[in-house]
């Protein structure tokens, strides 16, 4: 079979793929793919493993319905129209778990990096900034004992929590929409109001998938009722928060400071005025990015879709429903 890759991915992968004796066809330019061109590379292909942002909506789908294996190399799945899929009948892979360590790890950098200054600091140097021994100057604040709300705490959250109570005897409070019970018994995770969240967090982090109902969520309106010493990571989607209102939140000591690996627009703009703000620390979505995850990832996305190809259901799909309505 033929596979279309749209872009290069670890060889742990890609040899599962060729040892199968599949055809691999790897997108390598430093450019995205428009739609047009991923549908069209999908019209001389047999299997779809899919990278980044492309759209996998209903004209894709109406246009490649011929497409045996449709496999993400991500957990996140906002960018599939899962209606759409299912219309089609089509799974949809993913790659839970294996990356929760590393990017809660991406969480709990920013968000010590945010509660010193780090990045600020560091580029003061490069700027032939560092003066002297500042005993007032750039003061950070510690994270000891403090509050951290997390919102979304399913795998990634989870992670992080362990950490932070590890690290800093962190107390931890969740909004989700349904209990999650073991962080309760194995963590003490509180329940809380979202209003509670934003009201009582020291540290605010935000790892609910992005969908219509989260899309957004993190706005002035909800800037303004979180404490202004408090810290807003976003290492999940950067749809969940409106930037203007981040930037001008932290700008007018609304909240104390930001860190993001995931930004809105990606690329983040390069004149971006968050860049420059002391207690803001970002990062370009690099949250599951170790080699051992990214491994693991692609060895994951392979088996997907080398389980599809074979007429097997996939390990792990985004919707498995889709099963109970064909013969696999
Ligand atoms: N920066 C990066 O590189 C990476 C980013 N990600 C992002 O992280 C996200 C989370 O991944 P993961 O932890 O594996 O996912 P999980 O599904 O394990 O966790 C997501 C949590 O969000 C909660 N949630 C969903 N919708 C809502 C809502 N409307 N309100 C409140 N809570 C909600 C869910 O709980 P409940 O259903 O009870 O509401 C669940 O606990 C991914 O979707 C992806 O976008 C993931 C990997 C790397
Ligand atoms: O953003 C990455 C993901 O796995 O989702």
């Amino acid at each position: 079979m033929k596979i279309f890759i749209t872009r290069i991915i670890p060889a742990k992968g890609l040899q599962l793929l060729k040892d199968a004796g599949h055809t691999i066809t790897q997108y390598e330019e430093k450019r995205p793919l428009t739609q047009e061109e991923l549908i069209e590379a999908c019209s001389r292909h047999d299997a779809l493993l899919s990278v980044g942002p492309n759209k996998l909506d209903e004209t894709f789908f109406s246009r490649c319905k011929h497409l045996k294996a449709i496999s993400l190399l991500s957990v996140g799945y906002d960018n599939v129209d899962v209606a759409a899929a299912n219309k089609y009948r089509m799974a949809i892979g993913n790659t839970p778990g294996v990356l929760s360590g590393a990017t809660a790890d991406t969480a709990f950098l920013l968000m010590l990096a945010v509660s010193r200054k780090a990045f600020f600091l560091s580029n003061k140097i490069g700027r032939g900034e560092w003066g002297f021994f500042e005993p007032t100057a750039g003061l950070g604040i510690e994270l000891n004992n403090k509050t951290l709300g997390i919102f979304g705490l399913g795998r990634i959250g989870m992670e992080l929590a362990k950490k932070s109570i590890g690290a800093y005897n962190m107390n931890i409070i969740y909004h989700n929409r349904h209990h999650n019970e073991v962080a309760e018994k194995e963590l003490g995770a509180r329940y809380v109001s979202f209003e509670e969240l934003l009201r009582e967090s020291d540290v605010l982090s935000v790892h609910a998938n992005l969908s219509p109902e989260t899309k957004g969520v993190f706005n002035a309106n909800t800037f303004s009722q979180m404490k202004s010493s408090a810290i807003f990571i976003n290492t999940a989607r950067g749809g969940l928060h409106n930037e203007e209102d981040l930037t001008a939140a932290v700008k007018n000591g609304t909240i104390w400071g930001a860190g993001l690996d995931v930004t809105n627009p990606e690329p983040m703009k390069p004149d971006s005025p968050l860049l420059t703000m002391p207690t803001v620390c970002i990062l370009p979505h690099i949250g599951s990015a170790t080699m051992e995850t990214r491994d693991a990832m692609s060895e994951i996305a392979a088996r997907n879709i080398l389980a599809a190809l074979a007429g097997e259901k996939m390990p792990h799909a985004i919707n498995p429903e889709v099963y109970k309505q064909q013969v696999v």
